[in-house]
């Protein structure tokens, strides 16, 4: 693996020191980090070296999901050294500069520098422009880009930030961070589908009969108001997380998995997605905000009750919708999403229901379908739902579950296996511009009916799986959710 700098913008701040951080970490337990590397964190207090290695430490102590061995610790904490940057000060770095080049040299390491912006989307491009200015990205060996989500507001301040990175970073060199795409069972799907024939034989139009993406959270707006209040749900999980796994889903297999297969194929998706017109928009999706109610026996407050929420506010906190993908394969197959915060439960899931043949034998007519159950959050496996008779119950026919789980704690975080495959310089697992574009083209119509409120905001009782009126959107073809 190449030697390399990981200059950290954001280096004192919450996501570096709950995901990034550990990551780094048992990447480096696992020998997946490169013999020599240097990483130099960025912020504007006035840390210390050795201020800075206690945080890092600390934060691993914190979040690791395995435990700290001291020696390897003390290791690890030598590649790392501290820089105080105020990102909007462009003459700050030209000392950035000669520090990163005096760490290559003191350590040897070839000049591959991975540039992570993990701030408010805010400093992007004021990051952006200073990099270009600056001889940082003048290198001898490879320059990458990791940053993170959000990716713009809508189609157009995507469309301008792209347009901006590109001037100094291409395509190739973009590593967007979609946390949902390092999830282990997000990244299993494809080989679940290559490796079985049984499932890669009824994975079309013909044997399914609905799919069923849900990202339910227990969790409400916590200390994330100011930020939640302007995305909502439809932004801040549907946009990028849900339409990432839709295309994972949905995208034909490519003979070989590499990222160029990977992302031409969920393009394609993203191209059949029927467009929704923003008189689609209240036939097709539902909006919903919490109000009061139960969860785990405590009394949860609503929405608009939350400290830094307008009491007048019309955010959606859940969306519920129905997509339809215009291709051979998915032609007549309707696609149900939903994800919302102050739920039941925690649960990321897929769920594929199989079409029932039609019956000649009056008992079939209950038969439970046939479901496939992919599990990605908290719980990862996989569950088949089929059905058999119980000599038990006078051989009335039941559905019975089929189910692998994963032991959780042995699988790796998403950050781990991202920034190892950043490091790595595969982009199979990130998000490419032309499947952002075509995620904000597809979310657009449902942004401005939103933003002119010319929908219907459902209130749902916290506790609950959101509006009746995400029952009915998918009442109406004769289902329910799983
Ligand atoms: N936290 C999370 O769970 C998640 C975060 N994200 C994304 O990650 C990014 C970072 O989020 P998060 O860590 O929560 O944010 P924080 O607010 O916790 O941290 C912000 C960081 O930016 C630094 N910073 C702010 N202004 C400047 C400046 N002018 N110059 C230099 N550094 C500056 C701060 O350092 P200092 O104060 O020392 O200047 C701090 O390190 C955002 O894009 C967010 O959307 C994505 C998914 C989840
Ligand atoms: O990106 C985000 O994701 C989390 C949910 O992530 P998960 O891994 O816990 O499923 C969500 O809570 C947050 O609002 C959103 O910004």
């Amino acid at each position: 693996m190449d030697s390399m700098s990981f200059i950290l913008f954001g280096s004192t701040g919450d996501l570096a020191k709950r995901k990034i951080y550990p990551a780094l970490y048992n990447l480096f337990l696992d020998h997946s980090m490169p013999e020599s590397f240097s990483v130099i964190g960025l912020g504007r207090r006035n840390w210390s070296n050795e201020e800075f290695q206690r945080n890092v430490e600390d934060a691993i102590q914190t979040f690791s999901r395995t435990p700290v061995d001291e020696d390897a610790m003390d290791l690890f904490l030598q590649s790392f050294r501290y820089h105080s940057l105020d990102v909007t000060d462009s003459q700050g770095y030209e000392q950035l500069y000669q520090f990163v080049r005096q760490r290559e040299a003191e350590l040897n390491l070839s000049e591959n520098r991975m540039f992570y912006l993990s701030v408010s989307p805010k400093l992007f491009d004021v990051i952006n422009s200073n990099l270009k200015q600056s001889g940082l990205i003048d290198t001898a060996g490879w320059k990458r880009l990791i940053i993170e989500k959000p990716f713009g507001h809508d189609l157009e301040t995507a469309r301008e930030l792209n347009k901006k990175i590109s001037t100094v970073f291409d395509e190739k060199e973009i590593y967007r961070i979609d946390h949902y795409l390092g999830k282990p069972m997000v990244q299993n799907i494809e080989a679940l589908e290559h490796s079985n024939p049984v499932l890669q034989a009824l994975w079309n139009k013909e044997y399914i009969a609905n799919m069923q993406i849900t990202a339910s959270e227990i969790v409400g707006v916590e200390e994330r108001a100011g930020y939640y209040d302007k995305v909502g749900a439809i932004r801040d999980m549907v946009q990028n997380h849900i339409l990432q796994l839709l295309m994972m889903t949905a995208m034909h297999l490519p003979y070989e998995i590499n990222a160029e297969n990977v992302r031409r194929e969920k393009k394609k998706v993203m191209e059949s997605l029927r467009p929704l017109t923003k008189d689609d928009v209240n036939q097709d999706v539902v909006r919903g905000q919490y109000g009061p109610g139960i969860i785990n026996d405590e009394h949860i407050q609503g929405y608009t009750d939350e400290e830094g929420i307008e009491s007048s506010s019309r955010n959606d906190t859940f969306i519920a919708a129905r997509l339809r993908i215009d291709n051979d394969f998915w032609k007549g197959v309707p696609f149900y999403i939903r994800t919302g915060k102050r739920m039941e439960e925690k649960s990321t899931r897929i769920v594929i229901e199989f079409k029932s043949p039609h019956r000649q034998r009056a008992e079939y007519e209950e038969l439970a379908p046939n479901l496939l159950i992919i599990e990605i959050s908290p719980n990862k496996g996989v569950t088949l739902q089929l059905n058999s008779k119980n000599s038990l119950n006078n051989g009335k026919l039941e559905p019975v579950h089929i189910n692998f789980s994963r032991d959780q704690k042995d699988l790796p975080e998403a950050y781990e296996l991202l920034i190892a495959d950043a490091i790595r310089g595969d982009q199979t697992y990130f998000a490419h511009w032309d499947e952002v574009e075509l995620s904000w083209k597809w979310v657009q119509p449902i942004l401005e009916v939103f933003e002119e409120d010319n929908a219907p905001l459902h209130l749902y009782e916290s506790g609950s799986m959101g509006p009746k009126a995400s029952d009915q959107l998918i009442n109406e073809q004769g289902f329910h959710w799983w």
